[in-house]
């Protein structure tokens, strides 16, 4: 009796985990088919330049690596008859501030500003870093680009494209500029496997993921909900963002080109500690995602529904794991080509073993983000509250800084 109560449980729990295998298949198709259809797309009509609108580009910037110079100037370079630069600095010591000045030198034709020292509208550096140039933005279209963003020529354009009547955010997909080293390789089998399925899907389902690396929105619309000031209290200011532009009724698009982040620090232990904090952020914020994100996974969903299947159907648990890992693979090199819109931009074998070491490391990175009971960002420590809605800082230089 107790037995057969067991026997039908276990039936039960592993048909539950066949389906949810389903679902995440069904995630790996929409993202293939959504990232082919949306991505590098031909923009037609062409938009006559008379017709573009004024666009204020906000880099908040804190330090200098060896990258910094080449992608700031990608902005000076863009093919865009209206826009503004509006650098900001929250540090007077901050080297950026020499290569902004000599780069603004160069390009005296550009319309470009600098702001230096922050003003505290709450715990997100990044916000006190921009509200003051956020204020001077003579423009109603505001991109909000971070430090380590490169540009091709013609990035703006295509997000300007991108902004419809409808739609009130204009994303950048996050991805990268390719690289030297195996760090930096690491992060673009990342951000053109697990990070992309999961963008491109929920995109193509309205399921908002935002990322606030590179942006473009609607002043007025961002306005209504406050302002930028009003998600200085967030620490993930771009999830809260979506979210207000979403409630009035505008559509989150992805524009056709992904973000090229091409930081001169490609360090693998930052960049754990990034993820690490993200999903902190995700988990605070969409808590469904404890469950959801681990189960999303390659090896531990493989690991259950392999035993799912030796349950119902009696096969080889070793040959179904095997099987489901290699096919997640195909999966994943199939959408990294689609990402990066073309062939591999290093060899077969280093994208092996970069995908083998990120789908082997994340249990660490979402153990890790359930461990620690603080947030670190930029040498800060936060304390996050569930909601994602209160975070105070727990060590903080934000008053000793004044604004000049
Ligand atoms: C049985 C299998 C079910 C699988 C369900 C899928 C599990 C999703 C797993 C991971 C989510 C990763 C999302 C990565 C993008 C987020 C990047 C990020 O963390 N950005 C932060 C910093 O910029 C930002 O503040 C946070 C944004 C919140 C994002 C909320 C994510 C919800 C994503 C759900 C995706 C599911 C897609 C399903 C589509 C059918
Ligand atoms: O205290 C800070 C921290 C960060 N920043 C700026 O904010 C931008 C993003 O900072 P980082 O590169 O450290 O962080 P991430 O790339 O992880 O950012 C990501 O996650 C956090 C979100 O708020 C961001 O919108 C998103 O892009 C940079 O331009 C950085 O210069 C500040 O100006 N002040």
């Amino acid at each position: 009796m107790i037995q057969d109560y067991f026997a039908t449980g276990a039936t039960v729990f592993a048909a539950a985990i066949f389906v949810g295998w389903i679902v995440s298949w069904i995630i790996h198709i929409i993202s293939i088919l959504f990232g082919l259809h949306h991505l590098y797309k031909k923009l037609d009509p062409v938009i006559p330049e008379e017709e573009l609108p004024g666009v204020s580009i906000l880099k908040p910037l804190t330090g200098v690596d060896i990258n910094l110079k080449s992608n700031l100037e990608t902005f000076f370079t863009q093919k865009y008859p209206k826009y503004e630069l509006l650098f900001s600095v929250q540090d007077d010591n901050d080297p950026a501030i020499l290569v902004v000045k000599s780069l603004i030198d160069s390009y005296p034709k550009v319309d470009a500003k600098l702001f230096i020292g922050l003003k505290v509208v709450g715990p997100n550096g990044k916000i006190n870093n921009m509200v003051r140039s956020y204020e001077a933005a003579k423009y109603d279209n505001i991109v909000i680009s971070d430090t380590s963003i490169k540009m091709t020529p013609s990035t703006l354009y295509e997000m300007v494209h991108c902004l419809k009547p409808h739609v009130g955010l204009v994303l950048q997909m996050p991805y990268c500029a390719t690289r030297k080293g195996f760090g930096a390789i690491y992060q673009q089998v990342y951000f053109g496997t697990m990070q992309a399925r999961n963008c491109l899907s929920a995109n193509a389902v309205n399921i908002n993921c935002s990322t606030g690396m590179s942006s473009l929105l609607r002043r007025d619309v961002l306005d209504k909900a406050g302002g930028l000031a009003e998600f200085g209290k967030y620490l993930a200011e771009d999830f809260f963002i979506a979210e207000a532009i979403r409630s009035q009724g505008y559509k989150v698009v992805l524009s056709t080109t992904p973000a090229l982040q091409n930081s001169g620090n490609s360090s693998i232990t930052d960049f754990h500690s990034r993820l690490i904090r993200w999903s902190q952020l995700r988990i605070s914020m969409v808590p469904t995602l404890i469950v959801l994100e681990p189960v999303g996974e390659s090896v531990l969903l493989g690991v259950f529904v392999s035993w799912a299947a030796m349950t119902l159907f009696d096969v080889s648990p070793l040959g179904f794991f095997m099987g489901h890992f290699l096919v997640w693979f195909l999966s994943d090199y199939i959408l990294f080509r689609i990402v990066e819109n073309g062939p591999l931009p290093f060899s077969k074998f280093e994208f092996l073993v970069a995908w083998l070491m990120r789908e082997l490391l994340s249990p660490y990175i979402i153990l890790s983000a359930h461990l620690q009971n603080h947030v670190v960002w930029r040498n800060q420590k936060y304390k996050l509250h569930w909601g994602g809605k209160v975070v105070v800082p727990v060590t903080s230089s934000l008053d000793a800084v004044a604004v000049s």
